[in-house]
């Protein structure tokens, strides 16, 4: 959001009033918007309904963030300029610090719980500096660290990006903070033994009444067995979310947990992304709060969506548990309100509420941005440092409904690559193919002076380079799997790009284009026809393909092991897997040619047809 935001007086999360006020703006969405700016809340919690009314009811407060991604300031490192959207968000955890810091002195920090549900560790170039340039691991500090350290999370989940860098960076940056990284369903290899602590139970201690123990269990997408398996397979295994916690809820339970939170890196959708790829499901919360008894409230992440307040009805008990989820890149603050009752000797949980809280209102916490504020200075000189020059500029913005230059320098990168490291091998006189997506809209290249951030901003994933071997069948299949991205259409327009892209809710990194690295190769996808025969005219050098053609395909990692859960590519042959990034790749190849001139690599090869004649698709 706007500036006026972030230079907000020191003394406003001093002042009790000011606190308030912030609280009031911030509030968006949920049932806690009445008892907003309230001290311990004494007035909610007698009007909370509560069987058995023969104990004292105490308010818990469990505070939430989700998916920070590397974010600390609420900066763009691909713009160089304060983050913005359509709708204004903000971003960055020194924001969410100073909801949760409003919130904690509101309610009282000694009945308040921090915790965010993942994915800590990758998204940023900030992110990326600490674990590849100047690794954690040879003694650097993660800035992730130094600004979670700051807020005082009392726990955090693993997510599935923290897989991203390998086990030893992940071992690094636990080392580095001062509250426990959960993941109940990570577990050794070999035996089966946790590999991170599977939770934490921590005590809530106030005057004149028994001390309430509250456990907190991560848990973590099972994908990350498919997408990071290059990091994990032989050393960390992913048991479903419901399996795991059926075994772990009850565990906590004994060990002395009043409350059960549970930190999840899944959303709750109940939908997985890879098909039977793994006998568990991806987006796995709601039906962990309906299928596992004991759970008293799910702080959801993963799936980037914004859920102030959802309940779930757990089949066992009856009870009802809440879920919410803030967003991600601390654009939002969870905070669910727990109100526990002494039942017959017992805390019981006998309400509970949730409420967003919008970041975008808040100034930068000046304790967050302070310890990571060096971090940030280096990180924008070497995202700004010039790397060489493009002769015509080169936008992404187009690029998921028709064939662009920036699209067509990843593939044309990936290709060579994939053809220079296979040569004198017997794939050698193999075509070489190359796939992409149009992950980040927003990416593009200028005419003039291109720096590391313009061309980091194209790949957005932090994936390794794989070639395989596909038949012309299996190129031919692959294609149409992607073309299910599109809508029908049966007029050539023009249409609006919203109408015709994302069917079924198929994201934009799970549309890919192919092409041909020495000759091109082209085809037409026509949305008058049915899925599953929409790719017409396939060629490659100007001959048709044929099934049993065969050609080396460049790939990303996330796809080849079963991303997307596009056909034929988890088992194909590969020929080539130096385990080098592909992002590192366009920066290493633009470095080494100082000029980037589409014209060398960039042609028109597929374009979307309806009954044969193209379509005009407007932005
Ligand atoms: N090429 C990619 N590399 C790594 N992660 C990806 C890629 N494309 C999508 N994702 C992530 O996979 C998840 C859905 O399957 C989804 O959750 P995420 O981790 O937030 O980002 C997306």
């Amino acid at each position: 959001m706007s500036n006026e935001h972030t230079s907000t007086s020191p003394d406003l999360l001093g002042s009790s009033t000011t606190r308030r006020q912030l609280l009031a703006l911030a509030a968006v969405g949920g049932a806690g918007l009445a008892a907003v700016g309230t001290a311990s809340t004494a007035a909610a919690v007698q009007a909370a309904p509560g069987p058995g009314t023969n104990g004292e009811v105490v308010r818990l407060t469990v505070l939430g963030t989700t998916d920070l991604h590397g974010n600390v300031y609420n900066w763009d490192y691909f713009k160089n300029a304060e983050y913005d959207d359509k709708a204004h968000n903000d971003i960055g955890v020194a924001k969410a610090s100073s909801i949760i810091k409003a919130i904690r002195a509101e309610v009282g920090a000694e009945r308040t719980l921090t915790i965010d549900a993942g994915d800590t560790i990758q998204g940023t170039p900030l992110a990326y500096y600490y674990a590849k340039i100047d690794p954690i691991t040879g003694g650097s500090t993660h800035p992730m660290a130094a600004a979670m350290n700051q807020v005082g999370y009392d726990a955090a989940a693993l997510g599935n990006h923290e897989y991203n860098y390998g086990l030893d960076t992940l071992r690094a940056f636990e080392k580095q903070l001062r509250f426990p990284l959960l993941s109940a369903n990570s577990v050794d290899w070999n035996t089966g033994a946790p590999a991170f602590k599977p939770w934490v139970i921590k005590t809530v201690k106030l005057p004149d009444t028994k001390a309430i123990k509250v456990g907190i269990l991560g848990l973590v997408t099972p994908g990350v067995a498919i997408w990071d398996k290059a990091n994990v397979e032989g050393k960390v295994k992913f048991p479903g979310i419901v399996e795991q916690a059926k075994v772990m809820v009850p565990r906590l339970k004994a060990a002395g947990a009043d409350v059960v939170i549970v930190a999840c890196h899944s959303g709750d959708s109940g939908k997985s992304s890879w098909g039977d790829s793994l006998p568990y499901v991806e987006n796995a919360s709601a039906i962990l709060a309906q299928e596992v008894p004991g759970i008293d409230a799910v702080l959801v992440g993963h799936a980037h969506l914004e859920i102030p307040q959802r309940y779930v009805t757990n089949t066992a008990t009856g009870k009802q548990v809440l879920l919410s989820e803030p967003y991600y890149w601390g654009m939002r603050v969870t905070r669910m309100s727990i109100d526990v009752q002494k039942i017959r000797g017992q805390w019981q949980v006998v309400h509970s509420e949730a409420t967003l809280y919008n970041a975008n209102v808040a100034p930068e916490d000046p304790a967050v941005t302070g310890a990571v504020a060096a971090a940030h200075q280096k990180v924008l000189s070497y995202v700004n440092g010039v790397i060489g020059t493009c002769t015509q500029a080169m936008s992404a913005a187009t690029s998921r409904y028709e064939d662009t230059a920036a699209i067509d320098f990843i593939n044309y990168v990936q290709a060579d690559a994939v053809k220079k490291a296979i040569a004198g091998t017997p794939e050698a006189s193999l075509p070489v193919l190359s796939i992409a997506a149009p992950f980040n809209k927003l990416a593009a290249i200028p005419a003039g002076q291109v720096t590391i951030r313009d061309v980091a901003g194209l790949y957005i994933y932090d994936n390794t380079l794989l070639g395989i071997v596909l038949t012309g069948a299996q190129v031919k299949a692959y294609l149409e799997k992607s073309a299910e991205y599109f809508q029908p259409c049966t007029s050539t327009g023009p249409v609006a790009a919203d109408s015709v892209t994302n069917a079924n809710a198929t994201p934009d990194y799970n549309y890919d284009v192919m092409g041909g690295l020495d000759a091109d190769l082209t085809y037409d996808i026509d949305l008058a026809r049915p899925v599953g025969s929409r790719i017409v005219g396939l060629a490659y050098a100007g001959t048709p393909v044929a099934s049993d053609a065969r050609f080396v395909v460049a790939i990303n990692n996330y796809r080849q092991s079963g991303g997307g859960n596009f056909p034929g590519v988890v088992t194909a042959p590969v020929v080539y897997n130096r385990q080098i990034e592909i992002r590192q790749l366009l920066i290493d190849w633009a470095t080494a040619n100082k000029v980037i001139d589409p014209t060398t690599f960039a042609s028109i090869d597929w374009r979307l047809v309806s009954n044969g004649s193209p379509i005009t698709v407007t932005p």
